[in-house]
């Protein structure tokens, strides 16, 4: 591999954040070009890891790099510099949907075959299976997570508050989680106190063992193993059901089954077959003959009944909506298209959902468009509890106000694949009666559950190296921000016990003089940050992988609208940097928007905060001067910005993407013109700097006039780039002032 010290290498993702790139990189490029910066894109789109999966499929001139597996070996590199856009992390019907695309587009790769029929088909699935859920995130996340709204995002915040849902002290929204049965009531931990192999067996009712799995542990490692029960889950299912009607609520489904790719997908797919079981029951040998897999949701039914004579069609349909009649109102993503919550397991992905419902005042949408009051159901309870805390905080309390509330930042261990993101491989459906166990080399049985058939088992790792470097990174933080740093351990939790073992090793390494260092349950942990929040006070979270992924959406969606204006760093094991851009998503419904209307609301704060580390850290430790003026200028602009609200709105014809990018490039070019510290430089960006302010109005029009219409994109997972180009950069004046640099 070869790297160049001086690149930046930019990744090339999905929907929203791909279009935004088209717009923002020319800009970017103009300056970063003065200080001998190459900013390379690197392909590691849904759409680019199906092509790189398949070369042999296509034709020499089809091929492209894998970009993943690059950026994967860059990880490992000190001088690495990435800057991270959210990605899909592909659920099944999103993986079909963009073979289909590159398929009309005349790449010939392989269907996915969802019940493969010989070993060819059983290839091309494990092939797929290595691009669904979260497949990059687990590979480039080398290293723990730091997440954090920058003062200057606050300020924004409290000078333009978003609006918040009002909360009532009568509102019926609540969680509903499993009180047994799930995977935090069984779960067991071990670590390791040398490097040692282990199996992970099944031994069935007969004696006979199947080895399922064998690993090598690390010294000190934890492994970790738990069992959600089949029966419990559907019997809580169909309670939570009835629950709903018959207290008149809304019933909603909240999972993960994109980062948890294997475990939450079935969880979704007995939700399905729960709520429509009518429905599963008299057509469930139909459905098998036509595969029909409930785990893609009721789309899935939809989808295969297509072909199906119109008679036959029209019978399954009205099954389809007698089931509504006897069950609770169901939360749409779409009430108008008619798209409910059960629709594919893609569209509500509990990190964002669940905030999302919480500043709407606790309401999700109803079947006839209007926000109603919700039992959200979330199975497992390990994480379910903090969100009924703060539901019943803001029952309480009220709704946090923007305006005053202080900051929750996160510290994430998620270094070398921890916890759930290493849970894959490890994850399996049971299809007997028996017991998993966890065996070593000398065959003692190092941990075991028994289990019936159709139970979900799991085993997740955590290296030792991993934890003692987020110890590490969350005495940092503590001591940057000089602010109070949570643990949040749960004394019930098997896992989080063995970890507070090494959180008080490893603490012993560090000078922690004067830091307010806790540890502290999820219920403790979430009520002390929300008393402190609402007094305006600031408390670090230092959490596990998946409390990282829910509360960095969750803190900042109430306390800046979005989790997109985080700044989100991965300091990398080996002295890498990886900048991600916000803690959200790649934002599906922004592309709509544009699609329709040609304007794209999605905030490239996110970038603009990722980019300006990026330069320091590149200015630091390639001792380039020019890259920390750079770093330093595009701070002040991007602080500019947020002064002057020259951020996306949300409503076609106002200002969107494309300005805000131009807004950015303007400010920037002024502070680099204006700095003292290389006059060469600042001469550069002079012309620059007065020409896009001598034409702010006239680019502003530019890009106003442009919507208000359909945008054609040539295509959604694989677009067209030339067109993209052509939609995104609509501005003349713009383009030419760029070029003239
Ligand atoms: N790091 C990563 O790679 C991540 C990837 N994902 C992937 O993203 C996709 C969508 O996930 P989803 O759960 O819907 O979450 P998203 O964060 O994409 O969307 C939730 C909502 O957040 C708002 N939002 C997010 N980013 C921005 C932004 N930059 N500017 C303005 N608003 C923003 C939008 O709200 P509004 O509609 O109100 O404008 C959006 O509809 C999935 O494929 C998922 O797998 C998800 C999380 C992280
Ligand atoms: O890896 C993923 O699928 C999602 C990651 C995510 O949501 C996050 O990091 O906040
Ligand atoms: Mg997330």
């Amino acid at each position: 591999m070869t790297t160049n010290k001086n690149t930046i290498y930019y990744t090339l993702t999905d929907e929203a954040p791909s279009l935004a790139t088209c717009s923002l990189l020319p800009i970017v490029r103009t300056f970063t070009k003065a200080a001998d910066i190459d900013v390379k894109i690197t392909d590691i789109s849904l759409a680019g890891r199906v092509l790189s999966a398949f070369p042999e499929n296509l034709t020499e001139a089809q091929r492209v790099e894998d970009g993943l597996a690059f950026l994967g070996q860059l990880t490992q590199d000190p001088d690495a510099n990435i800057i991270k856009l959210p990605n899909i992390s592909a659920s099944i019907p999103q993986l079909k949907a963009c073979i289909k695309e590159l398929q009309a587009q005349g790449y010939q790769v392989p269907d996915y075959p969802e019940a493969p029929a010989n070993a060819d088909e059983e290839a091309i699935k494990a092939r797929y299976s290595k691009i669904l859920g979260s497949a990059v995130n687990p590979v480039l996340r080398e290293g723990n997570s730091d997440r954090r709204a920058p003062p200057a995002v606050k300020a924004y915040a409290r000078k333009f508050p978003h609006s918040m849902g009002k909360w009532s002290k009568a509102s019926r929204s609540h969680a509903d989680y499993m009180r047994d049965g799930d995977f935090f009531s069984s779960e067991q931990s071990i670590t390791v106190a040398e490097p040692t192999q282990v199996r992970i067996e099944f031994l069935d009712q007969n004696g006979q063992v199947e080895v399922k799995k064998e690993l090598g542990l690390e010294k000190g490692e934890i492994l970790d193993s738990m069992r959600m029960s089949c029966n419990a889950l559907r019997a809580f299912f169909e309670e939570t059901l009835q629950d709903a009607k018959e207290s008149g609520v809304m019933w909603s489904l909240h999972v993960k089954a994109t980062m948890m790719k294997v475990s939450h997908p079935i969880v979704f797919g007995h939700a399905v077959t729960v709520f429509y079981k009518d429905l599963f029951e008299k057509h469930g040998e139909l459905f098998k003959e036509l595969g029909v897999n409930p785990n893609n949701g009721i789309g899935s039914v939809y989808d295969k009944i297509a072909s199906l004579p119109r008679s036959k069609r029209e019978e399954i349909e009205e099954d389809i909506h007698a089931c509504y009649e006897n069950r609770p109102e169901l939360a749409m993503v779409d009430s108008v298209k008619k798209i409910t919550n059960l629709h594919v397991p893609s569209d509500v992905i509990v990190d964002a959902s669940m905030p999302a419902m919480i500043r709407n005042g606790g309401q999700m949408w109803g079947p006839d468009g209007k926000p109603k009051d919700t039992k959200a159901v979330m199975p497992e309870s390990t994480y379910a509890r903090i969100y009924q805390e703060m539901i019943n905080f803001c029952k309480t309390n009220g709704a946090f106000d923007p305006t005053t509330m202080g900051t929750v930042p996160n510290v994430g261990l998620m270094a070398k694949k921890a916890e759930e993101y290493g849970s894959h491989d490890k994850t399996f459906e049971i299809q007997a009666p028996g017991i998993m166990r966890v065996v070593d080399a000398q065959g003692t049985v190092l941990m075991q559950h028994d289990v019936e058939v159709g139970d979900i088992w799991r085993a997740c790792q955590t290296k030792d190296e991993a934890v003692r470097d987020w110890v590490k990174l969350a005495v940092n933080r503590a001591r940057l921000s000089a602010t109070p740093a949570i643990f949040w351990l749960d004394a019930e939790r098997a896992h989080d016990m063995q970890l507070k073992n090494k959180v008080e090793h490893y603490l012993q390494e560090h000078d922690t003089q004067g830091l307010d260092l806790h540890i502290m349950s999820y219920n403790e942990a979430i009520r002390f940050s929300m008393e402190r929040m609402i007094r305006g006070l600031d408390t670090i979270s230092v959490t596990g992988n998946v409390l990282r992924d829910y509360l960095t959406d969750l803190f900042p969606i109430m306390e800046l609208g979005t989790s997109a204006k985080m700044l989100s760093i991965v300091p990398m094991l080996n002295g890498g940097g990886m900048y991600e851009t916000g803690a959200g998503g790649s934002a599906p419904k922004h592309v709509q928007q544009v699609e329709e209307e040609n304007h794209l609301r999605w905030d490239s704060l996110g970038e603009f905060l990722a980019l300006a580390v990026s330069l320091e850290d590149m200015g630091r430790k390639q001792n380039n001067q020019r890259a920390s003026i750079l770093a330093k200028t595009l701070d002040a602009a991007t602080g500019r910005l947020l002064e002057n609200n020259k951020s996306p709105s949300r409503k076609t014809g106002e200002l969107d993407n494309r300005g805000s990018h131009f807004y950015l490039g303007m400010y920037w070019a002024q502070e680099v013109a204006q700095q003292q510290e290389d006059p060469t430089l600042a001469a550069q960006f002079a012309d620059l700097a007065k020409t896009l302010a001598e034409n702010e109005a006239q680019i502003v029009a530019e890009l106003a006039a442009c919507q208000g219409k359909p945008a054609e994109l040539d295509g959604y997972y694989h677009a067209n780039r030339d067109t993209v180009k052509k939609v995104m950069r609509p501005s003349a004046t713009l383009n030419t002032a760029l070029a003239s640099v």
